[in-house]
């Protein structure tokens, strides 16, 4: 390692993680690591992301980001779950395998439920079957085997939930009819959103780099195609991202001529200080996307702790009140959103801290 970058139990303390554990089977291929960044509110939950990282350092930072983000995503949606993350290093098109799935899944075992995992970006439902063959420690299975099925329609429905929350901010009224939405990206969460939008007549405009399916959900749902190029040029109410990250950068936000920004991608703002700052100043209502896209997440804890459909459908319901609490702190304090959200989950992981620490 080189005098310049940091040592790897530096980057842990820099960061307030708790465990990294760093994975490796030369009979299956596995190169993994695990990041546990906090435990006081319960296990670490998050998702395995396999990518095809040019460095092991750039993996690292990455599932440092990712289980950090997760601990305040938990914290704020008022789950009892810390936030973990695993990345596996490899192309997931080419170096998967069954055996390669189950040794990671041993590892995750020998965590003896301190991490739990669940499907993300290169890993799949057959994935986590087969972990699931090694360790209990994994949630988003099929519904055929127990499991709460695909998370997307209760991530949209928090999605949904966090448009409304951000309209009543805005024109003190949270009433979708004849209000503008632009939805980026109609893929598994896209397209929920869009039915929800649609359902309270809300005037949808859809853009996506599916051709195909923008016009199959453009006439399914009597919503209006844009060109991917325009969406910035469009005055709307809402702009919802479901499809990338980093949207919200030195290039779109100057010409943007929203009121609010609700959606489900990860990391819209390319610089969250930057950026979050600049929103602000603009007036522009910017719902933290880890907040309001967290309707997934409520359905793996549901998974886990045995809660059915009803009570998830409660729990995504409490992502309205959470983010009308970030706003109404943002406001007050003059803080970007995130900094908002961040500061309500750091609070509430001290205050547990707190409780527990009493004997
Ligand atoms: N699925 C979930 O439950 C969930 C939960 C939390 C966050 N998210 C995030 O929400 C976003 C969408 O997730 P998803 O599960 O619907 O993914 P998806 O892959 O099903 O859909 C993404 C859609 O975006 C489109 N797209 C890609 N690039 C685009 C571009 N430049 N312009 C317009 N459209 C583009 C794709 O064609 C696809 O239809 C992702 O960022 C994901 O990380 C998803």
């Amino acid at each position: 390692m080189s005098e310049q970058s940091p040592s790897v139990l530096d980057q842990l303390s820099a960061s307030g993680h708790k465990k990294v554990v760093f994975c490796n089977d030369s009979d299956s291929g596995l190169k993994a690591i695990i990041a546990i960044h906090d435990t006081t509110l319960g296990p670490a939950l998050g998702g395995t992301r396999m990518y095809n990282y040019a460095s092991e350092a750039e993996a690292l930072e990455d599932v440092l980001r990712l289980s950090k983000r997760m601990t305040y995503k938990s914290a704020i949606t008022g789950l009892n779950l810390g936030g973990g993350k695993g990345v596996i290093i490899g192309d997931s098109r080419k170096d998967k395998s069954e055996a390669l799935m189950r040794s990671y899944g041993r590892f995750i075992k020998n965590l003896n439920g301190e991490y739990i995992t669940a499907e993300e970006l290169g890993t799949t439902a057959r994935d986590m079957e087969y972990i699931r063959m090694e360790t209990q420690y994994v949630t988003g299975v099929p519904e055929s085997l127990g499991g709460a099925g695909d998370p997307a329609p209760f991530s949209a429905q928090g999605v949904y939930y966090g448009i409304k929350a951000s309209l009543k901010e805005v024109y003190g009224s949270d009433m979708l009819a004849g209000k503008t939405v632009v939805v980026q990206g109609i893929g598994k969460v896209g397209e929920h959103l869009v039915s929800l939008l649609r359902k309270e007549n809300a005037v949808v405009l859809i853009s996506d780099i599916n051709k195909d399916l923008t016009m199959h959900v453009a006439s399914k749902y009597k919503a209006k195609p844009i060109d991917a190029d325009k969406i910035f040029g469009i005055e709307a109410d809402v702009y919802a991202p479901c499809a990338l990250g980093a949207t919200i950068n030195d290039k779109t936000i100057d010409k943007m001529k929203f009121a609010v920004i609700a959606g489900s991608a990860n990391n819209q703002l390319a610089d969250d200080e930057k950026h979050g700052r600049a929103l602000l100043e603009k007036g522009v209502v910017f719902a933290p996307d880890y907040l309001i896209n967290a309707g997934g997440l409520i359905s793996c804890y549901s998974e886990l702790t045995g809660l059915g459909k009803k009570r998830t459908i409660q729990l995504t319901e409490h992502i309205y009140d959470a983010t009308r609490e970030v706003l109404r702190m943002s406001k007050k304090e003059n803080i970007p959103t995130l900094e908002a959200a961040n500061r309500i989950a750091e609070q509430r992981i001290a205050s547990i801290k707190k409780i527990k620490s009493s004997y």
